[in-house]
């Protein structure tokens, strides 16, 4: 019976409204390419550490910082001390066990609230340097369903929390305080009143070019397209009052999964600064991912100024200490990311990695190109071996190149294309990927099987040459089903001769088509590996694959193996 007809529930969509605070309408921010790294802050402590399901303890805690200084950060926010003993603990940790690097700032986040302001001023002191965070919600909604205030009385929240951090600062003579305001959800914000607070906040803290005020202008819930973001992060730039002593910071979060994006066009726009976590752990959807946006420079030419040179370092770092996991597909780390299993791309990469290194010196390349792989893998720490794995939807390409990265065996290509059928029977049959280890075995059970039928046990040759004309007789000590036999033959070579040989003791018409051959392996372990393509009578063409540390020898084990495979029809 055919299925009922069903109505699809239209989705109530006239309940939203697009918010577009500015058309730009002489933007420059799209022809910017973007050459320097920004200044990069990890927020993993805090913005990250305040959505996770468990919170760090503090041995995390020290970890992820401790990983955070190793990659290069610079500026790395600590936490919110003042909103709980933990993170108290861990700031007074860091300073009184002198574990802050001389060239980093922590920087810890407060409320525009008098108590905790006083707390965190008690957390930073004896910090060499620190930057005070202070933040409040400055768009309509949070002005009218949380605070209950006016635009007045919003910028006064602010204006006010400024005061008490100068005021404290004189409490910490020895510490160096530099200052950050973020008008949070300024993206939900109207941009005139944001330069509003941010300007009455400046007037507070008397910025200067040599001591500037770092303004962090949140997407603290992703609600536009990124473009409309590099919109109004350049009318904010354009407009803020002594631009020189600003730096414009970007905090953008990913609901709309733009987060990247976004800082990439806010960074274009303008903004020298970006928070973000490593990977993008975070509120909901998560902070935006600065390990991807700092690839993403180094894709393009660009001094990332992180260290990313063991990316499974750092994924194990992020997973540990937030106890999440990172997906398979997530950009430039994910398990699955250097892997191709489909057929047309595991051709393409195969051969890019030979023409890669056919233009090599000492295998150096200049340029990366390689079709499907953005980057070299190496590059990140990441090792070739799980770039192709095999499926049904791979091809031959796939097929040789595991054989051959995995096996040293470097397949002709047409009995690429007669194996890799043997291996799609497998993968079809099984639905799943094909392991290395089974494409060995399905190998040696196909071309090297460990109980033949057809054993070349001794062979001798006997060459003469008259006039520069060479002939070859072969006579071979064969075991058929276990029982000796004896073949004679002659031709211009050893497999010539030997399959006159074969052919003259079992009456089968048989002959060698195509014959390739390469060595494994190096020195007193190196061994030969030939393949010959034969055809029958009825034109049945097979190939067989002999292997020995001596070269004529695996070229009649290749032969004898190949004769096995066509009687076996
Ligand atoms: C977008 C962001 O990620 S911002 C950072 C958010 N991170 C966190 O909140 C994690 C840490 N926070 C906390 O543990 C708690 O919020 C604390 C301990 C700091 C404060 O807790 P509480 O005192 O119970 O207050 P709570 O967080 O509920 O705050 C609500 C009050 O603070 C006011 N408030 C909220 N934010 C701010 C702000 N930035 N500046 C001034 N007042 C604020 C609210 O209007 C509300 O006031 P009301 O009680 O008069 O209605
Ligand atoms: C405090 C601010 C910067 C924040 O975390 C946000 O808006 O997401």
């Amino acid at each position: 019976m055919p299925p009922a007809n069903v109505t699809p529930t239209k989705m109530p969509f006239e309940k939203y409204r697009p918010f577009v605070p500015i058309v730009l309408h002489d933007r420059t921010w799209p022809n910017v390419v973007t050459d320097k790294a920004p200044r990069w802050c990890s927020v993993d402590l805090r913005d990250g550490n305040q959505a996770l399901i468990d919170p760090m303890d503090p041995a995390r805690k020290l970890k992820m910082f401790n990983e955070l200084v190793a990659m290069g950060f610079k500026e790395i926010e600590i936490g919110f001390p003042a909103a709980s003993q933990p993170d108290f603990d861990f700031c007074r940790q860091l300073i009184e066990d002198d574990l802050i690097p001389d060239d980093v700032h922590i920087q810890v986040l407060v409320q525009c609230r008098q108590e905790l302001i006083e707390r965190t001023y008690e957390a930073i002191a004896g910090a060499p340097r620190a930057i005070v965070h202070f933040y409040n919600s400055t768009n309509p909604l949070q002005r009218e369903v949380v605070f209950g205030l006016d635009q007045e009385g919003i910028k006064s929240i602010a204006v006010n929390g400024a005061k008490m951090c100068k005021k404290l600062e004189e409490t910490i003579p020895e510490t160096s305080v530099r200052y950050e305001y973020s008008p949070e959800s300024f993206t939900l914000t109207e941009p005139e009143f944001a330069i509003e607070v941010c300007e009455a906040v400046m007037d507070v803290i008397e910025p200067t070019a040599d001591d500037p005020i770092i303004l962090n202008l949140p997407a603290t819930v992703e609600c536009y397209s990124p473009n409309v973001y590099g919109d109004v992060i350049e009318w904010f730039g354009r407009t803020i009052k002594q631009r020189d002593a600003v730096i414009v910071s970007l905090h953008p979060h990913n609901d709309r999964g733009c987060a990247i994006a976004a800082a990439e066009f806010g960074v274009m726009a303008g903004a020298d600064r970006v928070e973000g976590t490593l990977f993008g752990n975070g509120e909901r959807t998560g902070n935006v991912d600065i390990v991807a946006l700092a690839m993403n420079l180094f894709v393009n030419g660009v001094d990332p100024e992180l260290d990313i040179s063991d990316i499974d370092a750092l994924r194990r770092t992020a997973e540990y200490c937030n106890r999440l996991p990172v997906p398979e597909r997530h950009p430039y780390v994910g398990d699955l990311v250097y892997t191709a299993f489909s057929g047309s791309h595991q051709d393409a990469i195969k051969k890019g990695f030979e023409a890669l290194h056919a233009g090599a010196d000492d295998g150096e390349y200049d340029t990366w190109g390689v079709p499907y792989l953005p980057i070299d893998p190496h590059h990140v720490g990441r090792s070739y071996e799980a770039v192709i794995r095999v499926n049904s939807q791979s091809g031959k390409g796939g097929v040789a190149y595991v054989m051959k990265e995995e096996h040293g065996f470097e397949l002709p290509r047409r009995l690429q294309i007669e194996f890799s059928k043997a291996i799609q029977h497998h993968t079809e049959d099984t639905g799943t990927e094909i392991t290395p280890t089974t494409m060995w075995d399905t190998f040696q059970a196909e071309y090297l099987p460990s109980e033949p039928r057809f054993v070349l046990r001794t062979h001798e040759l006997h060459t003469t040459s008259t006039e520069g004309e060479g002939r070859t007789r072969l006579t071979g000590q064969l075991a058929v089903d276990g029982e000796p036999v004896t073949v004679q033959g002659e031709g211009d070579g050893p497999v010539e001769a030997f399959v006159a040989a074969i052919v003259a003791h079992f009456g089968e018409d048989f002959d060698v088509v195509d014959y390739s051959e390469h060595a494994i392996g190096r020195g007193s372990n190196a061994q030969a590996v030939a393949y010959v393509e034969t055809v029958s009578a009825d034109g049945t063409i097979k190939w067989g694959v002999g292997q020995n540390p001596n070269i004529t020898t695996a070229s009649l084990r290749a032969v004898l193996a190949a004769f096995e495979r066509q009687t076996d029809g």
